[in-house]
């Protein structure tokens, strides 16, 4: 078995929830509704830990807004987000908030890195805000700059980098808590296609390698054949579901990682 990369870095923080049974994150009887559109109309979904999930689907069928309701950012009118068995949708909108900066990590389609600091930084800062000292942060944040191939652009500021290098420090930014879940929303939208392979095969090898869940919206069907697990969504429900043959359920829950490593070339099955 070929270890990951990341099996080797020091772990940022100890993520509380290791080794703990059951769904990372489980969804039962989503609605949201916008006005007259019915954007989710009653979703169930559970993600294993670090089990990997893509969310495919038309524009408007409600891939966004499923993503939004699970990360907490909206709360569902029906339904309910359990993130390991503890209720998380109806929690205050200050309770989600400090829940989403220690549980789970976000990757957008353009990185939305802070343009002003440097890369160090920008990884470092969830970790600051957080109330780890900037000393510790930026000790532990450097530690991910080697494995996710970004030695030596510590210092520089995202206008410095190119497309392909920012979206590995904003994977970095969301792997540096040792969260249980990362949100992506196309993460590779922004990216030419060798770019795009190299942040998936970076992504999904991380979050194997620290047990975190993945849960990855996108149009790109190349790109969800590196997550295990597909869900098509079409008016708001889920339509259709697809596993990778090999990927059984509950393989890559922590301590029965899949074996992976960077740059291994892992190909797209679909
Ligand atoms: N903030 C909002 N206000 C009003 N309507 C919204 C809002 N957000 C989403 N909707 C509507 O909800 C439905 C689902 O939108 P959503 O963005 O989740 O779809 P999507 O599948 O992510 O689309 P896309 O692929 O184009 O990003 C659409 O009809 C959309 O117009």
């Amino acid at each position: 078995m070929t270890p990951s990369l990341f099996d080797n870095q020091p772990q940022p923080v100890q993520n509380p929830d290791a080794g703990r049974r059951g769904p990372a994150l489980t969804a039962s009887g989503l609605v949201k509704t916008f006005g007259p559109a019915r954007a989710l109309a009653g979703v169930d979904v559970a993600i294993g830990p670090g089990e990997s999930l893509a969310v495919m689907g038309p524009s408007g069928s409600g891939k966004s807004t499923l993503l939004h309701v699970l990360a907490g950012i909206m709360t569902p009118d029906a339904g309910t987000v359990a993130l390991y068995g503890d209720t998380i949708s109806g929690l205050s909108e200050r309770a989600r908030t400090s829940l989403r900066r220690r549980r789970f990590g976000f990757v957008f389609q353009f990185g939305q890195l802070l343009p002003e600091l440097p890369a160090i930084e920008n990884v470092a800062l969830p970790l600051m805000l957080g109330g780890v000292p900037r000393r510790d942060a930026e000790a532990r944040a450097t530690g991910l700059f080697g494995p996710l191939g970004l030695a030596g652009l510590e210092a520089r500021r995202p206008g410095e980098l190119s497309g392909g290098q920012s979206q590995r420090v904003a994977v970095a930014r969301a792997l540096v808590t040792a969260p249980d879940v990362i949100f992506a929303d196309e993460p590779t939208g922004s990216l030419d296609s060798r770019s795009g392979v190299e942040v998936m095969n970076l992504l999904t090898d991380a979050c194997r390698g620290q047990g975190a869940a993945l849960v990855l919206v996108t149009h790109d069907r190349q790109i969800a054949g590196w997550c295990e697990r597909t869900i098509t969504m079409r008016d708001g429900l889920v339509s259709g579901e697809y596993r990778r043959p090999g990927t059984e359920a509950g393989d890559t829950a922590p301590g029965v990682r899949a074996a992976s490593g960077i740059g291994s070339g892992r190909a797209a099955t679909r």
